[in-house]
């Protein structure tokens, strides 16, 4: 089991997920530079969070025309799991393979903190670890996370179980029925806001991202 970690020109969350694949979850994983056109040794895709293209025009429109793309969306045409984090969310949305969109936060400001979310579903090879309706606590740092879809496609997600995360407490940015997570239809594509890798180490103030990681861990060597 392999991991891929893309990393786009602006990238900068790319080695803190290497570090929790690689160290926290103990699995090989190399970085996958954005003009690359293959992912044939890796099975796990992530997207990392960052500034990919310095979020000119839209975070994350520019990096979903990387010559990597290509092949990500065949990898997850193909059932194969594809994970976006924050600006990898962002990108996802972007190129289709998740619906709705990231926008503006509702403040207009970056909001760096850490939060509560729940975990809504946890009948997905990202989330079976956690308990359903587990409290978890994961930094966010963001400018563009407000979640956007029109109103068939939120209740398209909502019907489907597709909301994996949700904010509790005080959304911080005025997402849509305060949704920090989604998957795609089939499941294994998978987005989110906050960041997972940055509470993968007790050293960082918590583990509860790392229970991400070990979910789709498991689900994949099953
Ligand atoms: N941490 C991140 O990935 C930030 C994503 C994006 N640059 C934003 O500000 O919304």
């Amino acid at each position: 089991m392999k991991f891929g970690v893309v990393v786009f020109p602006g990238s900068n969350c790319d080695r803190d997920m290497v570090y929790a694949l690689r160290d926290g979850l103990g699995c090989p994983t190399r970085l996958i530079w954005h003009q690359e056109t293959t992912l044939e040794d890796v099975e796990g895709v992530v997207l990392p969070g960052g500034f990919s293209y310095g979020d000119y025009l839209r975070c994350g429109a520019i990096a979903r025309f990387s010559p990597i793309m290509t092949a990500i969306v065949e990898h997850a045409h193909q059932g194969k799991p594809v994970l976006g984090i924050c600006n990898g969310f962002q990108v996802l949305t972007e190129v289709g393979l998740l619906p709705g969109a990231l926008t503006r936060n509702q403040g207009l400001h970056f909001v760096c903190d850490r939060i509560t979310l729940k975990v809504d579903n946890n009948q997905t090879s990202f989330t079976h670890l956690y308990a359903k309706d587990q409290r978890v606590t994961i930094p966010i740092a963001h400018g563009e996370g407000r979640y956007y879809a029109d109103a068939e496609t939120l209740a398209q997600i909502e019907d489907n179980q597709q909301v994996l995360f949700r904010y509790l407490g005080e959304n911080p940015n005025g997402s849509l029925n305060d949704i920090a997570g989604i998957c795609n239809s089939k499941g294994n594509v998978m987005g989110m806001m906050p960041h997972p890798e940055r509470a993968s180490d007790p050293i960082l103030g918590g583990t509860d991202g790392l229970t991400l990681f070990k979910s789709l861990l498991e689900s994949m060597n099953h």
